[in-house]
């Protein structure tokens, strides 16, 4: 999320969720809706070998508008931040984790080329050692809650802990008490999560603890959602046919900056990615480098991207910036969940429990959601679920105002095609489970196959 929403929060006065009403993962394991996944099933099956009009896609790729920025003026670059990796870490990840072969930047060494050569020091890719808040003066109290939450925990709590951070920058999580974490203050986070406590989708978001502060800085705490995983894998979606904020255009278009960081990792996916004018001021615009990531990715064409996958073999991968068609994200599904039917079936389950909680809820209908996540979980035990997570950039509409999700984009209706993205995810998932059922390849041809922005008969 931008810096400018991670404001501090002075005097908020918002109340925390007690701890014991937070850690809902158990009882918010997905059902099982075998028959309606086997239907699904059996439609995608039908859709994946039609190129035929018709089929789910309710909005097309093509409409969304690429807003051209033109970039002026000298850039500006991302503050790094170092991350201390050598320290001992404790706690049960450790075991749970430790077999990964982790880099100095905290990713492993199975990434590709792509993301060696284009990702910036500050992101976070793959397993991460969060640290915990630590006291530094012995005048003051250790914590300083601005929520009624009653902080339970002890010194020995205080632990490092290896976890999985597949999206985002470095620095922004912190190790909390067990089962928690805390993430770095930001107002539009933190109103999201007051507002979802009344939602019909609290069940499917981190459970939200209040905020807490130390030395000036603040973080949201809420649950950890790997915390009730044995050796998880994880898998990072990010949802949406657009990225950014329509505020985010208004104002690079306002005061155009071009940044460095950006044009050289647009170079490093895609030498011929940046125009003349680009190359020659080695510098893009935020907007312009977020279209452009939207359009090699499966973002415009599908309405979600793949972001980062960590296995439970400890490996993890964020190379999926070019990952664009239908077929290559079936076969990274498959590859995630090594086959495993009952998986995709489980999460098949979740993603329609999810998508009709999204039809009902208020909060959705009245929120731009931009940039949010579809977190996936699941061990050797069979546990699978899906998560919302990441409410940094979902912005409320003007008092009266609702949106679809659904219809195509076009500045000034700040539509984000979230059910749009859902629903193909949806029809994504149930072809792999019917190519394995038909003893399909992952070489079949469908159209997706093409590289082409699929409009009309996905
Ligand atoms: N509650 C949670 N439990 C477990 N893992 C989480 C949780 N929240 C986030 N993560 C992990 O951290 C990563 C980054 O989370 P998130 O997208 O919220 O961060 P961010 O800094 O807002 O990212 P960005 O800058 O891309 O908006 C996720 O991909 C996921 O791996
Ligand atoms: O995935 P990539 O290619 O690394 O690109 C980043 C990604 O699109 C993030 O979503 C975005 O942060 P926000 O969503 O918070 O805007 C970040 O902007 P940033 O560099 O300004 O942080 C981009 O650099």
């Amino acid at each position: 999320m931008p810096k400018e929403y991670r404001r501090k929060s002075k005097d908020l006065g918002v109340s925390g969720t007690p701890l014991n009403e937070g850690l809902r993962s158990d009882r918010r394991a997905p059902g099982k809706s075998s028959q309606i996944c086997d239907e699904l099933v059996q439609k995608a099956a039908q859709i994946s070998t039609s190129s035929e009009p018709g089929a789910p896609t309710v909005m097309d790729a093509r409409r969304v508008p690429q807003v051209t920025i033109t970039p002026e003026g000298g850039g500006s670059s991302r503050e790094m931040q170092q991350e201390d990796l050598e320290e001992p870490v404790e706690g049960a990840l450790r075991r749970k984790l430790s077999n990964s072969s982790i880099s100095s930047n905290g990713s492993s060494v199975v990434e590709s080329e792509d993301d060696l050569l284009s990702d910036n020091e500050s992101k976070s890719k793959g397993i991460v050692t969060l640290e915990p808040l630590v006291d530094s003066g012995e005048s003051k109290p250790w914590w300083k809650l601005k929520t009624i939450v009653h902080w339970p925990f002890s010194a020995t709590q205080r632990r490092k802990l290896n976890w999985v951070q597949l999206a985002g920058h470095k620095g922004n999580f912190k190790a909390a008490g067990e089962g928690t974490i805390l993430k770095k203050f930001s107002e539009n986070e933190m109103q999201c999560f007051e507002k979802l406590r009344e939602d019909a989708l609290l069940p499917f978001v981190p459970g939200y603890h209040g905020i807490v502060e130390k030395d000036g800085e603040s973080f949201l705490h809420m649950t950890d959602l790997l915390a009730n995983f044995d050796l998880p894998n994880v898998m990072d979606c990010k949802m949406g046919v657009r990225t950014y904020l329509e505020d985010e255009l208004v104002r690079a278009r306002e005061r155009p900056r071009p940044r460095e960081d950006l044009y050289n990792k647009m170079v490093e996916v895609d030498s011929d990615g940046p125009t003349p004018q680009e190359h020659a001021q080695r510098g893009v615009t935020k907007p312009r480098y977020m279209q452009w990531r939207e359009s090699m990715s499966s973002t415009n064409t599908l309405g979600f991207r793949i972001e980062g996958i960590k296995k439970c073999d400890g490996t993890c991968r964020t190379d999926f910036k070019k990952t664009r068609s239908r077929q290559d994200v079936i076969q990274v599904f498959r590859d995630f969940v090594e086959g495993n039917m009952d998986i995709i079936k489980s999460y098949l389950s979740r993603l329609m429990v999810i998508q009709q909680a999204l039809k009902t809820s208020d909060f959705f209908r009245q929120h731009e959601v931009i940039g949010s996540s579809l977190l996936f979980l699941h061990d050797h035990t069979g546990n699978a679920q899906v998560w919302i997570i990441d409410f940094g950039k979902t912005t409320a509409l003007p008092e009266g105002q609702t949106l679809n999700h659904n219809i195509p984009w076009q500045e000034g209706n700040r539509e984000d095609g979230y059910l749009w993205g859902l629903e193909n995810l949806i029809q994504t998932l149930a072809s792999v489970s019917s190519e394995e059922t038909s003893g399909e390849t992952c070489c079949s041809v469908t159209k997706e196959n093409s590289q082409t922005p699929d409009t009309d008969g996905q």
